[in-house]
């Protein structure tokens, strides 16, 4: 993989200010501000509902906020004309043809982006799917399709990369695999943003996190400062976020 992003480069920064959206009575995400900054990876927590994927959703304008706003390297995600290049993100992995090979899949969205055939083949080698490229993404696991859809974000070799839940299905090596992954996408400089309920996993992988409840940013930290104090850092988390996730329960 190329190594053209440097840390500190503001152009890769994923910025969130004062963000907010409601869905009817559901506040998905309330004033919520923060950064994402190149050369750590950033984990995005919260409990369920907390309004994680809405704000991935906004971040690449595949939803209006209400208020606030989200950048990527300081312009809306929508308005770079190749924003694959920008940005690579995986959101919902299943969202692919069941009949289309991965190859194919993989070389249409190239063709979109004039991205040609040599880096879809490197992607597929980068995520573990070559040998298996040729078969339809139908047949796939759902382990094979989370590695599908990072191939699909890094298709662009973005400088940013924001990944929800990556790790689900992952089989053990699917997991040391996207570790280390994601530690040499920032360690090129890039901004990671990863959401995920694997406390023990962002334990090991996260440098920064950004916890939030109800929509609300309640922890912008480091996993260290987070769990001091706590046998762990779920422990920690749970206690952070009890109010919030209690509230949830309540009211459905
Ligand atoms: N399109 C929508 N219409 C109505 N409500 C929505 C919509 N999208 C999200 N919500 C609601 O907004 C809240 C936040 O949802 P979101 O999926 O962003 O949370 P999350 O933190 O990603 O949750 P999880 O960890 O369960 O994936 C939830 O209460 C959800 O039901």
């Amino acid at each position: 993989m190329r190594s053209r992003h440097r840390p500190g480069d503001d152009q890769l920064v994923i910025e969130v200010r004062g963000l907010s959206k409601r869905y009817g009575p559901t506040t998905a995400a309330d004033s919520l501000t923060f950064t994402a900054k190149p050369g750590v990876i950033t984990g995005f927590l919260g409990p369920n509902g907390a309004g994680k994927s809405t704000t991935m959703r906004l971040v690449l304008g595949l939803d209006r906020p209400d208020a606030g706003h989200a950048l990527v390297g300081g312009r809306p995600y929508w308005s770079y004309r190749r924003p694959m290049r920008e940005l690579g993100a995986l959101l919902e992995a299943g969202s692919v043809h069941p009949g289309r090979t991965a190859f194919h899949h993989l070389l249409w969205l190239a063709h979109t982006h004039g991205i040609g055939p040599s880096r879809v083949l490197a992607v597929l080698d980068q995520v573990g799917l070559s040998d298996v490229a040729r078969r339809r993404v139908g047949a796939y696991s759902l382990g094979m399709r989370q590695r599908l859809g990072v191939a699909a974000a890094l298709l662009g070799d973005p400088g940013t990369v924001m990944l929800d839940e990556p790790m689900n299905g992952l089989d053990p090596e699917g997991m040391v695999w996207i570790r280390r992954l994601l530690r040499t996408l920032a360690d090129d400089g890039r901004t990671v943003l990863v959401s995920s309920h694997l406390m023990s996993e962002m334990e090991k992988i996260a440098d920064h996190l950004i916890v939030i409840g109800r929509g609300r940013l309640v922890a912008d930290t480091t996993p260290a400062q987070l769990r001091a104090g706590h046998d762990s850092l779920e422990d920690a988390f749970l206690e952070l976020t009890r109010a919030t996730a209690e509230y949830h329960g309540r009211a459905r």
